[in-house]
């Protein structure tokens, strides 16, 4: 129904709803309201409790204006119970001489305890003895945005509601009847009805705080969608078919024999699940999932050894130039002998041609970033897709169905590695659609890494620090944090610390890593970092993701305090990643925000992945660990994956049984939400 056809809705309006994504009238139910105002009764002065909302009716008794540099309107009134004020800060003089002595003033706000008893300040109000009768239902109180008045969505919500309880459209029932009865949970027409106009008996918490069952029965059928949303791609992938690439015992031994250290019995235990999967004629769907340090990338390898023995050519992407040079020089150290093609946005002309004709034709190794995924790519028989994707999630999901293998019908394997150790519960949500390996063990010998804090005005102190370390013939980074948004800045504020470190440290080879480098130039700081011909590199957080040189066994961040603890724990894991003893120092900025000491605290306190994910996600929210909106990770409008972990278990329930007895009401179910998040049609 188009929301046109509501009173007080003309076409310039309709525009400005569908900016809050208002764009019919289904959409007008489903913008729920934040909060509620109870403004069905009149509460007696005496009665009145500080800090809660409440409407009172009363005489104005006095009503005067304090001196002073800001003047407040102050007006007294009397309900025959008791007395209390009302103020105004900001007020015109007309107002006062209207609110004058004798007259029936009622008002609403939040009550609080002032000097001379209790006082509202800036109420709601309304003068004189005729006042409009009281709310029927609590006051819903929406989301807004611009040229959009509360008013205007409360009077539009609520001809929705008179309307869906008339039968002006069809909302169709989809979960079933049964089951809403054994979890005591309304109808989706009764939830829409009660969320919208919620009786003043209802309990006002429960409705804040997104508890109340009505709002429960809207949150069941949003995560039902994302279970069914993410089941339907999956399907879609397992009606194709791959190349089954099995390997024998005998190649794996091989490859194992030829690596410098023995695998992990979590490394051993992934791969075996990743050569389980490969071994079969369906597209493999994996994420794996390893802390830093953990040492996927040889997992990586060996994957790619199934698909080189198999005949077949696998591609490896990387979030950035940087980590994808690196594992090119990984991968030639565990296949010498095979040809290895690289291609990533900087390479262009003859060199690009080049890369292109080997990878339509002998190359069987393809390493690269996001360039690789151009539609003018063309394989030769592309069969494995191993996506590092570090924790930039989402992008598995737009690029899965592009690359055909050499049949029409086939899509090649997909494996995704992600660093990001995200707590359990969430995984299995936004993860709904793929199998999860999860590298839970470091190689061995690895020390805990010291982690300190330190005053940036204390900065002498590390000089010796990082002189006797790199004395020792060990090497240290020194990560700049500007937060400025140009790359340019950054790179200055790097430029200006390396100039500094540069002067302190005239016996130490020092060496700089930023954004706005040339590709052969960063490669070039790389290669002889590694090679430990630079001692200190002063980096900006482009090595942030997947930089391994074991050698380096000290890591200054300066204003630490600028960065989330994902990202930290990102960058000191660039350090540990050999047998020696590391340290992390993070400098800051006194004084400190509140979360800012949580952050660097729990640095300090642990080095375990998983416990700063769960940290990270009490600070941050799931949305943001996830990724926004754009990256289409995972979106939900009501229901929270951390808060509500129980209904995510319910709902998983649920759409096993759905997808069982009932898929056209499946189909009909992600449709519907489909409309309303507008982003479940991409998972
Ligand atoms: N089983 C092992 N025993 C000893 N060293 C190992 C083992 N596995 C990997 N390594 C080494 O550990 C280091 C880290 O491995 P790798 O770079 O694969 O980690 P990662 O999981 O990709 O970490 P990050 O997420 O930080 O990039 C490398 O130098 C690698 O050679």
């Amino acid at each position: 129904m188009e929301l046109t056809q509501l009173k007080g809705i003309g076409k310039t309006t309709a525009e400005k709803l569908e900016q809050l994504g208002i764009r019919d009238v289904m959409d007008l139910l489903f913008h729920l309201p934040l909060r509620y105002e109870d403004k069905t009764k009149i509460t007696a002065i005496d009665d009145l409790q500080g800090f809660s909302h409440a409407q009172v009716e009363g005489e104005i008794t006095h009503s005067y204006v304090t001196q002073g540099r800001r003047p407040i309107l102050v007006c007294e009134i009397d309900d025959g119970s008791g007395n209390m004020q009302l103020k105004f800060f900001n007020f015109y003089y007309s107002q006062k001489i209207k609110m004058r002595a004798g007259l029936k003033v009622r008002a609403f706000g939040e009550v609080r305890h002032g000097m001379y008893g209790m006082e509202i300040i800036h109420p709601e109000f309304s003068l004189g003895e005729d006042q409009p009768p009281l709310a029927e239902t609590l006051t819903p109180i929406y989301p807004k945005s611009e040229g959009v008045s509360q008013k205007l969505l409360q009077k539009a919500a609520a001809q929705a509601i008179q309307l869906l309880q008339a039968g002006a459209f069809e909302l169709d029932e989809l979960l079933p009847a049964q089951w809403l009865s054994a979890q005591q949970l309304p109808t989706l027409k009764a939830a829409l009805i009660q969320v919208h106009t919620p009786p003043p008996e209802l309990n006002v918490n429960q409705l804040m705080t997104m508890s109340h069952p009505a709002q429960i029965r809207l949150k069941i059928e949003e995560i039902l969608a994302h279970f069914l949303a993410m089941h339907q791609a999956r399907t879609a992938i397992q009606q194709h078919q791959a190349v089954a690439m099995p390997i024998s015992e005998a190649d794996h031994q091989a490859m194992l024999e030829r690596l410098p250290f023995e695998l992990t019995g979590a490394q051993q235990r992934v791969v075996a699940e990743i050569h389980q999967d490969l071994a079969k004629p369906m597209p493999m769907q994996r994420l794996v999932q390893g802390d830093v340090g953990s040492g996927k990338t040889v997992v990586a390898a060996l994957a790619i050894q199934a698909a080189l023995r198999a005949g077949k050519q696998a591609v490896m992407m990387a979030p950035t130039e940087i980590l994808a040079e690196q594992h090119l020089l990984t991968m030639r150290d565990y296949f010498p002998q095979e040809q290895l093609v690289f291609l990533s946005g900087k390479i262009k002309g003859q060199e690009r041609a080049e890369a292109l004709t080997a990878i339509a034709g002998q190359g069987n190794i393809i390493i690269g970033t996001h360039a690789l995924f151009q539609t003018e790519v063309v394989y030769r028989d592309l069969a494995l897709v191993i996506i590092d994707e570090q924790h930039r999630f989402g992008v598995h999901q737009r690029l899965q169905l592009k690359h055909k293998g050499k049949q029409h019908d086939q899509l090649p394997h997909n494996l995704i590695m992600t660093a990001t150790p995200i707590p359990r519960t969430l995984a299995q949500i936004a993860y709904a659609n793929l199998d999860v390996s999860v590298i839970d063990e470091l190689p061995p010998n690895r020390k805990v890494i010291n982690t300190v804090l330190l005053e940036n005005s204390k900065m002498p102190q590390l000089a010796e620090r990082i002189r006797s370390a790199c004395q020792r013939g060990e090497q240290a980074y020194w990560v700049c944090t500007l937060i400025e948004e140009s790359e340019h800045l950054r790179a200055k504020a790097a430029q200006d610390t390396f100039d500094e470190l540069t002067a302190s440290f005239p016996d130490l080879k020092v060496g700089l890593i930023h954004g706005r480098q040339k590709a052969d130039e960063k490669q070039l700081v790389m290669d002889r970092f590694k090679a430990n011909e630079i001692h200190l590199l002063v980096a900006t957080t482009v090595i942030e993701v997947g930089v391994d040189v074991p050698n380096a066994s000290l890591m200054v961040i300066d204003n630490a305090e600028r960065l989330g603890l994902s990202q930290l724990h990102q960058l000191r894991g660039r350090v540990g990643r050999g047998n020696r003893q590391s340290h992390c120092v993070l400098m800051y900025q006194a004084p400190l925000s509140e979360n800012a000491q949580i952050r660097l605290q729990t640095m300090r306190s642990t080095n375990d992945g998983f416990e700063i994910a769960r940290q990270d996600l009490k600070l941050r929210g799931p949305g943001e660990i996830l990724g926004t909106r754009q990256k289409g990770s995972m979106e939900f409008r009501f229901s929270n994956p951390e808060q509500d972990a129980q209904l995510f278990q319910q709902a998983k329930i649920l759409a096993a049984d759905l997808m069982k007895d009932n898929p056209e009401v499946c189909e009909r179910i992600i449709q519907r939400w489909q409309h309303q998040a507008g982003e479940l049609a991409k998972v």
